[in-house]
């Protein structure tokens, strides 16, 4: 391609939806192994029983979701029989929002707007499963999100015992979960745990080679032959790499595009990636931030001052300053927290001081300049007006079994 300057109205894109971050690609290679185990999961429910209760486990960005998108669409193709729902935990946080989305999906119209309780819309589902002897399967995607507050245990809990209130309604669920480090035996209570007893499948990072090859498949459609010279592709891998999240890469690439048709150029250069990666590579902090409720927002903001004023940041530390700002217990904080952490906005890492250790929470490179200042309005209340601090679960958190 010749490097003329583009037109006004010329593009580089031939399908710029392909770099959608919801897109379902046309093929999804490097997962075979993973897709048979959910296969097999499922399969029980294709003959009329109860399928097996999976997990697909594994960083963010390495095809969880495209997998369970894929095989639901298998089995929505191969019979009715079976009805495959899946629900963003993202999008869906409380358990009678993940509950209206399963009404509304199974019996095609959304319940009252006011007054169904979470009983009542599960019964209709129950009912509905039993009269047309249809198996529901479940799809959580981002499960790990709904751990805080015990939504996840409820949800769980009453979706896999609906055969005990409506004999014949066959359910099971499929999880996604990307926090490596969720362990469901601690996070459900005992009962829920051994009925949901669930297979697990790992999704590792992608290697070079095979973000190279995703990649490249959706150049090959997405934009004009010659826009993505291999060299600057080598560069959108490594970086992808680096990241461990084939989103970032095609944001990446999304991103280098137009920045090279902004300038008017046919092809891009090193330089339009290098500017695109200041923005792609925190495409999933960003996503998070913008998920926060106003308080968890604050407590980020709380952090990440005392981040950039280099103090010590451990959760009594955290805590004494968030509630200096907006008075709340320890326990509500501790929420907050725990949902910073499922949204990978800050981390825990231990550090040694004298002769004994403690943890200190880190704020993810990139977090602190998504958020704004201490949000106005403080009421400067000391930390003697807080009432209410669950010691067991400082005590849980400080000691990293939270
Ligand atoms: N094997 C693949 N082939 C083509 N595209 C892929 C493949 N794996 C992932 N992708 C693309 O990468 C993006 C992220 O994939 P996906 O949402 O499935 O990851 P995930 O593991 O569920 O991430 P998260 O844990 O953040 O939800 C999607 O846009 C998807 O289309």
């Amino acid at each position: 391609m010749t490097h003329h300057p583009l037109m006004a109205d010329q593009t580089l894109f031939r399908d710029p939806d392909l770099f959608d971050a919801d897109h379902l690609p046309e093929t999804f290679h490097y997962r075979d192994t993973q897709m048979e185990a959910l296969a097999l999961s499922l399969r029980p429910a294709l003959r009329g029983g109860s399928p097996l209760n999976t997990v697909l486990r594994g960083p963010p960005g390495t095809g969880k979701t495209t997998a369970a998108r894929y095989i639901f669409a298998q089995v929505e193709e191969t019979t009715c029989r079976v009805v495959p729902i899946l629900v963003s935990c993202q999008a869906e946080r409380t358990a009678h929002t993940v509950y209206t989305k399963l009404f509304t999906a199974l019996i095609g119209h959304p319940p009252p707007s006011h007054g169904t309780s979470g009983t009542s819309l599960l019964a209709a589902v129950g009912r509905t499963l039993a009269e047309r002897g249809t198996v529901l399967v479940v799809g959580l995607d981002d499960a790990n999100y709904l751990a805080p507050k015990g939504v996840l245990n409820e949800v769980l809990a009453r979706i896999l015992r609906l055969h005990e209130s409506y004999p014949g309604a066959r359910t099971g669920v499929v999880m996604t979960d990307s926090s490596t480090d969720t362990d469901l035996s601690r996070v459900l209570d005992r009962a829920t745990y051994s009925v949901l007893c669930p297979n697990e499948v790992a999704f590792h990072p992608y290697t070079a080679e095979e973000v190279r090859g995703i990649l490249g498949d959706r150049l090959q459609v997405g934009v004009y032959p010659g826009v993505v010279p291999p060299a600057v592709l080598d560069l959108v891998v490594e970086r992808t790499v680096a990241c461990g999240d084939v989103r970032v890469g095609l944001h990446l690439l999304n991103e280098a595009v137009l920045h090279a048709e902004r300038a008017g150029r046919t092809a891009v250069e090193v330089g339009d990636v290098e500017a695109a990666f200041a923005v792609a590579r925190h495409t999933r902090l960003t996503a998070g931030v913008q998920t926060l409720a106003p308080q968890e927002r604050a407590v980020l903001s709380v952090l990440a001052g005392m981040v950039r004023r280099g103090e010590e940041t451990t959760s009594g530390r955290v805590y004494e300053a968030v509630a200096a700002v907006e008075p709340m217990c320890y326990t509500r904080f501790y929420e907050r927290l725990k949902r910073l952490e499922a949204l990978d906005l800050v981390t825990r890492r231990q550090r040694k001081i004298g002769q004994g250790w403690t943890r200190e929470i880190v704020v993810r490179e990139g977090v602190e300049e998504m958020v704004g200042p201490v949000p106005a309005g403080s009421s400067g209340a000391s930390l003697q007006s807080v009432t209410g601090v669950a010691e067991d679960e400082k005590c849980r958190y400080e000691g990293g079994r939270g």
